[in-house]
């Protein structure tokens, strides 16, 4: 990962180039902008000329008046135009971000919280479309500047001599302030996700923060987020007035120098007066243009702040789910053959050996944190191993298209979050064939759902609030085993799959799942070793690397960590 504040213009071209903008409607809005500057340099022309003494010129006055009134239109048009592509421009960004976050592979959400991603989707894409119209407003301002210096050169050549000695000034002024702008932007954009982190945090975890009482120590966590945002704030309030004095300067330099000059030359004979008044009335503007020119640097080198960690993301390498062979059907074991895998620069499985009989139901047993949620991890192909491979039949699990992959497995797990809406709709979350009502009621009594769905006001239509939270855990469980069990999966992976459920409804869960087990392949990891003792097949980890493998009997035979862990659980249950 590059460092936070390299200034690198890689990710923004990237952006610019990958995210579908709308260049076509930039290229109107351009064109229109160059119109505007047309009419914006004639007018003073007219003006001279009416100070020269056309005065009593019908058609110029109505000309004149007739030019101001379009040009009013044309900026209002021209603004409204600009404001509708920068609202598009942001939709399209958002729209291309949120797509690639859903296909970043998960060893990136290892190295970035998720809840600090938020505000590259919501703050930055307007940053990086305020960038764009930025540019936009350089190039009109540029073509303007070049009509006026043509106008100015036809009536005095010196003039514009003098214009050019200002310009090494402007770019200086530019070049510093946009620098510090850059830095300040950076620390406003990071610690304004941190700042978004740890709310959205907070926030989602809320009944935590009651249940433990920590409701003065979070609010010393945002209390500190917040400062750290203010104290970023802070510097770019301080370099935008760091900024002033340098750009209004420049601004009045500017002015000094044309107005002496050309008083010099009317004083000489050089100048007429209605040429002065239309150099004035441009020397008016020239200071504008130049201000936005700086303030158009310091946009750009904000935005390649705010470009930067969303562009980095951008090009992280999505996952392809179409790339593979096709999988018709998982009919064969899966091996695991000298697997060695960490998160990070922790180890967590070592050299790993053993077998997924296919139509069987396997257990992976071990103590806490011995790496048995890993596996099921590695089986969804979230991660892929460091070391060794894993094979289905003779080919390695890795050159299947992604896609068919995952569709052949369905996992409950310990937390079974469920997304906000409507029941049904979280049922057949996930599904490629929407199951039939009966399958629904029929995997809803097998999971012991059924019940309690029946009793909801709105039964299956009922709301189920953020992350699922108007369900009791056991009930987010049993739905979760519900909507598994309705998509009729080849896999089933089951990690403590009814460890929230009371013992009644656990065996009764476990019964029926039983039933299904006979005509599927089925792995659970749990810590009930009862429950483990009636799978087919066991494999038996302990500190990431396999212990024993085998079913009840020869296990408790030969592998000393599955008889520990089971007497323990038989003389816990006396
Ligand atoms: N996302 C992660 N990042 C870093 N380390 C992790 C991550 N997930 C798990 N670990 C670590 O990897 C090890 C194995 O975790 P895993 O969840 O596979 O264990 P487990 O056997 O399923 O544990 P348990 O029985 O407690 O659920 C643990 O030491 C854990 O702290």
């Amino acid at each position: 990962m590059k460092r936070k504040n390299d200034q690198s213009w890689k990710p923004l071209a990237h952006i610019l180039s990958a995210c579908g903008i709308p260049w076509i409607w930039y290229l109107a809005d351009f064109i229109f902008s160059l119109l505007i500057s047309m009419v914006t340099v004639r007018l003073p022309q007219m003006t001279g000329a009416i100070m020269q003494g056309e005065i009593f010129d019908k058609g110029l006055l109505a000309d004149y008046v007739g030019i101001t009134v379009f040009s009013m239109l044309l900026a209002f048009f021209s603004t409204v135009f600009g404001s509708w592509i920068s609202l598009h421009t942001d939709r399209v960004l958002r729209k291309k971000i949120w797509e690639h976050f859903l296909y970043l592979p998960m060893t990136i959400y290892q190295t970035y919280k998720p809840s600090s991603l938020i505000s590259r989707i919501t703050q930055d894409t307007s940053g990086i479309s305020y960038g764009i119209s930025s540019c936009i407003g350089v190039l009109t301002n540029t073509w303007t500047i070049f009509l006026m210096l043509k106008n100015v050169y036809h009536m005095s050549p010196r003039m514009v001599a003098a214009m050019a000695v200002v310009i090494p000034w402007l770019i200086l002024v530019s070049v510093v302030t946009g620098r510090f702008a850059f830095r300040a932007s950076c620390r406003t954009q990071e610690r304004f996700s941190d700042f978004t982190a740890v709310i959205a945090e907070r926030l989602s975890n809320i009944r935590g923060i009651r249940i433990h009482g920590e409701e003065l120590t979070e609010l010393e966590k945002g209390r500190e987020a917040a400062r750290r945002q203010y104290e970023a704030d802070l510097y770019q309030a301080r370099v935008n007035l760091f900024s002033q004095p340098f750009i209004y300067t420049s601004e009045a330099f500017l002015k000094a120098l044309f107005l002496i000059y050309g008083g010099f030359l009317i004083s000489r004979g050089e100048l007429e007066s209605g040429e002065f008044i239309t150099i004035y009335m441009y020397l008016e503007m020239l200071p504008v243009f130049a201000i936005q020119y700086i303030f158009a640097y310091q946009t750009l080198k904000e935005t390649q702040g705010a470009s930067m960690r969303a562009g980095q993301l951008l090009l992280e390498p999505a996952e392809d789910l179409q790339k593979g062979d096709s999988l018709e059907t998982l009919c064969q074991d899966i091996r695991f053959q000298d697997v060695s895998f960490r998160y990070g620069d922790r180890p967590v499985l070592s050299r790993a050996t053993f077998t997924v009989p296919a139509g069987t139901t396997t257990a992976i047993v071990g103590p806490s944190g011995s790496g048995k949620t890993t596996v099921l991890q590695l089986l969804e192909r979230f991660f892929v191993p460091d070391e060794g491979c894993i094979l289905l039949g003779e080919k390695e699990i890795g050159d299947f298209r992604l896609r068919d992959w995952r569709s052949r497995f369905r996992m409950v797990s310990q937390n079974s979050p469920l997304l906000s809406g409507s029941l049904l709709s979280n049922l057949v979350y996930g599904s490629r064939q929407s199951p039939s009502e009966g399958q629904i009621e029929a995997a809803a009594r097998q999971a012991c759902s059924y019940g309690f769905i029946c009793q909801l006001p709105k039964k299956f239509q009922s709301e189920t609030g953020e992350m699922g939270n108007r369900f009791s855990a056991g009930e987010r469980q049993r739905l979760a085993l519900t909507r598994a069990l309705a998509q009729d999966p080849e896999v089933l992976l089951l990690d403590e799959a009814v460890c929230h459920l009371d013992p009644v409804h656990a065996s009764e869960v476990q019964d029926h799942i039983r039933d299904q087990r006979k005509c599927r392949s089925c792995v659970i990891v749990t810590h009930d070793m009862n429950a483990a003792r009636q799978a087919g097949h066991i494999v038996v980890l302990d500190r990431g690397t396999v212990c024993g493998e085998g079913d009840h009997d020869t296990l408790y035979e030969t592998c000393g960590t599955y008889r520990r862990l089971y007497d323990r659980q038989q003389a816990g249950n006396c």
